[in-house]
Order: C-alpha cells, then structure tokens, then sequence
C-alpha cells in the first residue's frame, strides 16, 4: 500500500521541481547570489525559524505522548543551535553579521507562511500541524541533496557549508514526521486526509514563495520609516 506521505509528495511534485528550478536555488549552487539577496534571506528566515519554534512549542502542548513530545523538544533545541549554521554561512558570503539580521519586520510571504502555519495549528489537530510542518524540512532536504549530487561543491565553493548542512542529514526529521503523519491519516477519513494534504500542498506552495521573496527582495508595498521591529 501506497504511504499516505507517498501521497502527498506525488501531488506535490510540480512543486519541487518548481523548488529545485527556481533562480535562488540555481544561484545557490551556481555561487552567483547577491549580497542583498543573502542578506534578505537570514533576515526574513530567522523570524520565520522564530515562528517554527513557537509551533513546535504549540505541537508539544498537543502531545500525549512522551516520545512525539520528545521529537519536537530536540527539534526545537536543533534549531536554536544548529539550524544558525546555514545562516552563517550566507552571512559570511554576504559580509555581515548574524546578529545585524536579526529582528525585521516580516515581509509578505513569509508573513502569509507562518500565518498559515499558525492558522493550521488554531483550528486543526496534531496531524494537521505535522501536515503543514512536514514540507519544510522534506524540501530542504530533498534540495540539499540534489546540489550535492550536481555540483559536488568542494570547500572552495561559497555555499559548500548550507549544501552538506542540508544534503547530508538523510531523510531524520522527515522520516520522522512522516511517519506519524502516516500512522495519524491512518484512521482518518477521506475527507479529513484531503484535509491534510491540503494544509501539505499549501505549505510547499509557500515553500516556493519564500524563495521567491528572497530573490526578489520582496517587500511591502508602502515603505515606512521604522525600518526596524520584531518580526512577528
Ligand atoms: C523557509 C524555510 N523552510 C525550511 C527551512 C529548513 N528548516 C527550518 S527548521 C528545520 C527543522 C525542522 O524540524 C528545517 C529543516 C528553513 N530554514 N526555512
């Protein structure tokens, strides 16, 4: 039988190829980003690694389970002290500091990103949340492998630290999310496993427009003079 995950990353195909095509991912492994592209990623990406803290925190008051609730605890504590390490690295490339990047306001996608997470996690149920959770690290994944496969970077190559960052963690947390995504939709209906993929798809629809927003240097469209705020 067919994986309920399986499923979903079927339907969510056109996406990933859209993903693994689209310019910001092609500049990672051509080395050709721009410094203002770098630098509007890790700002907008540590507020939104804020914000994918605070779910998990809303996921753990979810749990009955001592071992899910530790999944999601040694989750959070990863991306407080690992997760950092891929945004040093572009900083670096960029010529910055990390502490400089930090406190923005959110720009549109990554607004509407999180706001969708968040929706999911106030009116849904745990499985919903791993859902709308899952194509984060399963895209990252899959892209960090694939620039490894291309470009085999050696030390030399700019982003040779975020592509073996990503590239070589195997399927870890993906696997992991994915199988209590699988064993979750199990006893589910029809109508609450669309339910779930939908919250899947939209995800990675919103995957793509971060990229897309970090490319662009996607802002608001009225500039305001406070230039700087916590992000949430
Ligand atoms: C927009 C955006 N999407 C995915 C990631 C990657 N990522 C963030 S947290 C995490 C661990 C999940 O438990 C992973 C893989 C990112 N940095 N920014």
């Amino acid at each position: 039988m067919t994986r309920f995950t399986e499923e979903l990353r079927s339907a969510a195909d056109p996406i990933y190829q859209a993903i693994f095509d689209h310019p910001f991912v092609r500049g990672i492994a051509e080395g050709t980003l721009r410094k203002e592209q770098l630098i509007h990623y890790v700002k907008q990406d540590f507020e939104y690694l804020n914000a994918y803290i605070r779910i998990y925190g809303i996921a753990i008051s979810r749990c009955e389970d001592r071992a899910i609730m530790a999944l999601f605890n040694e989750q959070i504590s990863f991306i407080l002290n690992s997760e950092t390490h891929p945004h040093q690295n572009f900083c670096c490339v960029a010529g910055v500091t990390y502490e400089e990047m930090q406190g923005y306001p959110l720009a549109p996608s990554a607004n509407h990103y999180i706001r969708h997470m968040l929706n999911v996690a106030h009116e849904g149920a745990l499985e919903d949340m791993i859902a709308a959770l899952l194509p984060c690290p399963w895209t990252y994944t899959e892209i960090g492998q694939r620039l490894l496969e291309e470009v085999n970077p050696d030390e030399s190559h700019p982003f040779y630290e975020w592509m073996h960052f990503y590239g070589d963690r195997e399927f870890g947390i993906t696997e992991q999310l994915r199988r209590l995504l699988d064993e979750g939709a199990d006893s589910l209906s029809q109508a609450r496993k669309d339910r779930l993929k939908e919250h899947f798809l939209t995800s990675c629809q919103l995957e793509y427009m971060f990229w897309d927003m970090a490319f662009a240097l996607e802002a608001w469209p009225v500039d305001l003079p406070e230039a700087k705020e916590v992000g949430r």
